[in-house]
């Protein structure tokens, strides 16, 4: 057999084999709601924003329903660059006054949320964009942070401006979308009940839409490789406590603190069950979703 020929065989034999691999998966979250979580971070080149889109529409073919809940802090943070103005976080938050509010809804629900809609359509698929006010979508209310310090008693509430949390989700035009056959492509970006627009962390819409949607899971897509332990490795599974004990003692810090909760009470909510995974590997939802492989970590109730 010539060398391209063998390699031929490989090639078929291996495709023939992931393909195989799939099946049971296809048919275990077929009709079920997946809520995936695209972070701003995850979405750091064209080839891997093209890969994204594909694994989307692929998902929905063959018979679920993804739920795309997208953020999108790296790309608010360069055009408040670009205007000359400050981007400052505390404890992983964006502190957001009335200007720049209107540049978070100007680039979540506009630029990142419509590049997102069509590159899925270009794939074939039929996403539509939706900010929380679209059909009541996300109900949101001013958030009391109170801020993260060693000692408890030395914590103090902070005012973040229009930085909201979620006060309802009404799930009507998600479901109506999905049994249309559209795929649902949410901005995190909520509405007071006086009509003012909130700025609500992704990770944390993302995590209540998957409790209100009794999804089967919720994918945060972000830029490690899964929760790390103190010598950098994958902690590939984690129960409740051992998140808490993570928290306590550091390893879990930063932005990985609202992602890890949000996931722990989504799974508690009735989620079945919440993957962080690195969002910078090539059609990493398909591999989570569709291969014995598993990649990320793994939160259990
Ligand atoms: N134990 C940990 N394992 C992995 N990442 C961690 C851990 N603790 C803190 N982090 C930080 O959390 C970041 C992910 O959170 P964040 O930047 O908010 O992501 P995203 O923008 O995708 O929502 C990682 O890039 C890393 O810097
Ligand atoms: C209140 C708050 O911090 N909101 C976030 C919303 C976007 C987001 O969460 O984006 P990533 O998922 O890409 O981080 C922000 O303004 O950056």
């Amino acid at each position: 057999m010539s060398e391209s020929t063998a390699m031929d065989q490989i090639s078929v034999h291996t495709i023939a084999r992931v393909l195989t691999e799939a099946l049971p998966y296809i048919q275990r979250f077929s009709r079920k709601t997946l809520v995936i979580k695209y972070g701003g971070n995850a979405m750091v080149d064209e080839e891997l924003k093209r890969g994204f889109a594909r694994d989307i529409v692929l998902l929905k073919q063959v018979g679920m329903n993804p739920v795309v809940v997208h953020g999108g802090g790296p790309q608010i943070g360069k055009m408040l660059d670009q205007l000359g103005k400050e981007s400052r976080f505390i404890d992983g938050l964006r502190v957001t006054d009335r200007e720049t509010m209107d540049v978070v809804q100007m680039v979540l629900g506009g630029l990142v949320n419509k590049e997102i809609v069509s590159l899925i359509n270009q794939f074939g698929g039929r996403a539509v964009g939706l900010t929380g006010k679209d059909g009541g979508l996300i109900r949101a209310k001013r958030l009391h942070h109170r801020r993260v310090k060693a000692d408890p008693d030395a914590s103090e509430i902070i005012d973040l401006g229009h930085v909201g949390e979620v006060a309802s989700i009404d799930p009507a035009v998600v479901h109506m979308l999905d049994s249309g056959d559209f795929i649902p492509v949410i901005a995190p970006v909520g509405v007071g009940e006086d009509g003012v627009a909130y700025n609500i962390n992704a990770d944390l819409v993302a995590g209540k839409m998957a409790s209100v949607l009794a999804a089967e899971k919720l994918i945060l897509l972000t830029n490690t490789p899964g929760v790390l332990d103190d010598a950098g490795n994958l902690l590939t599974g984690l129960t409740a406590r051992e998140v808490d004990e993570l928290i306590g003692s550091g390893v879990i810090h930063g932005g990985m603190i609202p992602k890890i909760q949000c996931a722990l009470d989504a799974v508690k909510s009735g989620v079945k069950s919440a993957h962080i995974i690195d969002g910078r590997v090539a059609h990493a939802v398909m591999l989570e979703l569709l291969t014995d492989k598993g990649v990320g970590t793994l939160i259990r109730g």
